[in-house]
């Protein structure tokens, strides 16, 4: 996979040279290439920021200068274009779901903005071209979405096949759609079985796969029911069996 940032930040990308993310770029299974916007605003003082129409607070990010970066980026690709990606506290939340479509693509653009975001016209004219995805990864704001695509290369370049050790891991995680999907992951233990007085539940150390399986699936349902009690409302009733409707 390729993933192209473009960014006046590409300093706050150095973490994807580390762990999981950089050995499967040691190895190929992830192209990812930084680009400094500044390089394409032409003005003395580099701009890429003006005062927004109709007023309001900050900034907005010009449309020139990404313009330029963004078909620099389109020419030295392949002909079928990239999805543009924009994290933005505006957009549709970032789920495993979105990760595991975006693992499926060949060509991946992050374009993060900073101040209050990049002027609308910039998407309306890829848009035109290719998939843009105005993408949240949360109810908050930051100051920029670095830390976003931080977050989403993790989460797709971790699906990557190669990238986990332990392909189950992937297919097992909490929000990975299956019987699981949509609940929480219950207490996680390892060795020592005991340790400051505290001992590992009983059942884990059984060896009894099956109750092992309901215990962990109980855990899963109360910490959802307490943690993200809306995800339990989600659950198609169907799929919780009589032992669960007594957990
Ligand atoms: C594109 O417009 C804006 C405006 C304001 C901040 C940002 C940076 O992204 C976030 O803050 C964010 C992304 N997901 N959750 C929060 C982008």
């Amino acid at each position: 996979m390729r993933v192209d940032v473009i960014s006046i930040f590409p300093e706050y990308f150095a973490p994807l040279d580390v762990s999981l993310i950089g050995k499967a770029r040691e190895r190929g299974i992830l192209d990812v290439r930084l680009h400094q916007l500044r390089d394409h605003a032409h003005d003395v003082h580099r701009t890429v920021d003006d005062t927004p129409y109709g007023g309001g607070p900050g900034m907005v990010m010009k449309p020139g200068p990404w313009g330029e970066a963004i078909d620099a980026v389109l020419a030295s690709g392949p002909a079928e274009p990239p999805r543009m990606i924009v994290p933005t506290p505006s957009g549709v939340p970032f789920t495993q779901r979105l990760a595991m479509e975006y693992a499926a693509e060949p060509w991946l653009l992050f374009t993060p903005a900073r101040y209050e975001g990049i002027d609308s016209r910039v998407m309306a004219e890829y848009g035109a071209r290719m998939r843009v995805d105005e993408v949240s990864v949360g109810d908050y704001v930051l100051a920029g979405g670095e830390v976003a695509v931080l977050v989403m290369i993790e989460a797709v370049g971790r699906l990557l096949p190669g990238v986990l050790g332990n392909v189950n891991s992937a297919v097992d995680d909490s929000f990975a759609p299956g019987a699981m999907e949509n609940l929480l992951e219950g207490p996680v233990y390892t060795k020592p079985p005991e340790w400051r007085g505290h001992e590992v539940p009983e059942i884990l150390l059984s060896g009894h796969h099956g109750k092992i399986a309901r215990w962990r699936r109980d855990q899963a349902l109360r910490r959802t029911a307490r943690n993200r009690p809306e995800l339990l409302a989600a659950l198609d009733p169907e799929s919780l069996d009589k032992h669960d409707r007594r957990a």
